[in-house]
């Protein structure tokens, strides 16, 4: 083995190998300029634009797109008009001055703010970060990224086409433990997809499986041609995307969806290597160098496993999976405010910047 460690040009660290210096000074400049050392919004973003930039890719050739490749980034005007991408811009926006402030590429970058941006949020696995995916040369094809209203089907077939089985579709999904809508609720944006959009926590894999009642804001329609269905926290503003319910549901998928629930151990690590996969579509790994070490250890988890939201019990469970279903506390008390700021502030007029 070799134990050298190089001295970085900026004069203050090392690393395993050169290839990693760069990535200490973009990490500070992310942390302290867009994340806030929270599990702030502009994590949600970044994280979300590792499936948009790595599932553009096709084994079959239908897509012309390279996988994690920075093409979103790139090619921003292009890819964030495709239907499925709505919202994207925001993560990209976001992430363009860095591209310009550091010498990194656009693939790196992306999958870098992922990986550090998930440390901030409790209960978030400890990513692998490879750097070396050279700058995409063109931007991806519409039509590749699956949308929240289509099928099951659908869904599967376009994530294998890009490498991926149902069991890691499933267990990608826990991003959306720490995640909200901007675009699909007209007139509202940040509305979450669980109880605890700042936690990456196994909440979201139990709170889809209640039955669904209404709509938030008082709507009486979901935006069907959005994806939407009925949540079960209409009331606290929480929504769901059709494509998560029938996920949840169907059973080529259901058991490893139910399998997370009680398990924040299992969901961590099943959403770490899925993610090496997710980060590295497209790339040849034997030309990639491990910087790793530059990812700290992110905040642990806050509980073990989900709790039923206050007013909600186990006869509003929709289960499809023979195995049986762990039994899990209520949380006491009112109805579950949902935090609107990472800080736990229930308005996002009052959250930080
Ligand atoms: C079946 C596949 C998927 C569908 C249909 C889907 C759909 C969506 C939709 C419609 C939104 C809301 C966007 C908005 O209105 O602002 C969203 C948000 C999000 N998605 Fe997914 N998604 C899928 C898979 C994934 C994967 C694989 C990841 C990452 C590993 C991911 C990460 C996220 C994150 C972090 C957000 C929240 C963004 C924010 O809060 O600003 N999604 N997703
Ligand atoms: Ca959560
Ligand atoms: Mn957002």
């Amino acid at each position: 083995a070799n134990y050298r460690r190089v001295s970085c040009p900026d004069g203050i660290n090392t690393a395993t190998n050169e290839a990693c210096c760069a990535f200490f000074a973009l990490r500070d400049d992310l942390q302290t300029n867009l994340f806030e050392n929270e599990c702030s919004e502009d994590v949600h973003e970044s994280l979300r634009l590792t499936f948009h930039d790595g599932v553009s890719f096709s084994k079959s050739g239908n897509f012309s797109g390279g996988g994690a490749d920075g093409s979103i980034l790139l090619f921003a005007d292009i890819e964030t008009n495709f239907s499925e991408n709505l919202g994207t811009e925001d993560g990209t926006d976001a992430l363009a001055p860095f591209l310009t402030r550091h010498l990194v590429t656009a693939g790196d970058l992306i999958q870098f703010a992922a990986a550090i941006g998930l440390t901030n949020c409790p209960g978030a696995p400890r990513l692998q970060f490879l750097v070396g995916r050279p700058n995409a040369t063109a931007a991806a094809e519409d039509g590749a990224i699956p949308g929240p209203a289509d099928s099951v089907d659908t869904i599967l077939a376009r994530f294998a086409d890009a490498g991926f089985t149902s069991d890691e579709v499933v267990r990608l999904l826990a991003s959306h433990s720490i995640a909200r809508s901007d675009t699909i609720v007209p007139n509202h944006q940040a509305v979450p997809f669980d109880s605890t959009p700042f936690n990456f926590d196994t909440q979201f894999f139990l709170e889809v499986l209640l039955r669904g009642t209404a709509v938030p804001f008082n709507r009486t329609e979901p935006n069907i041609s959005g994806g939407e269905i009925d949540s079960p926290l209409a009331a606290e503003g929480e929504m769901r995307l059709q494509s998560d319910f029938a996920l949840a549901r169907d059973s080529r998928t259901a058991c490893e969806w139910q399998s997370m629930v009680d398990d924040q151990t299992l969901m961590m690590e099943n959403f770490r290597t899925s993610m090496m996969k997710l980060s590295n579509v497209g790339q040849d790994i034997s030309k990639l160098i491990d910087c790793s070490e530059l990812i700290p250890e992110p905040l642990p988890a806050t509980k073990p496993n989900a709790t039923f939201p206050a007013g909600t019990n186990s006869s509003e469970l929709q289960l499809t999976c023979a195995s049986p279903f762990p039994s899990l506390a209520t949380d006491p008390g009112q109805a579950t405010q949902i935090p609107e700021c990472p800080d736990g502030d229930l308005n996002l007029a009052d959250c930080p910047s």
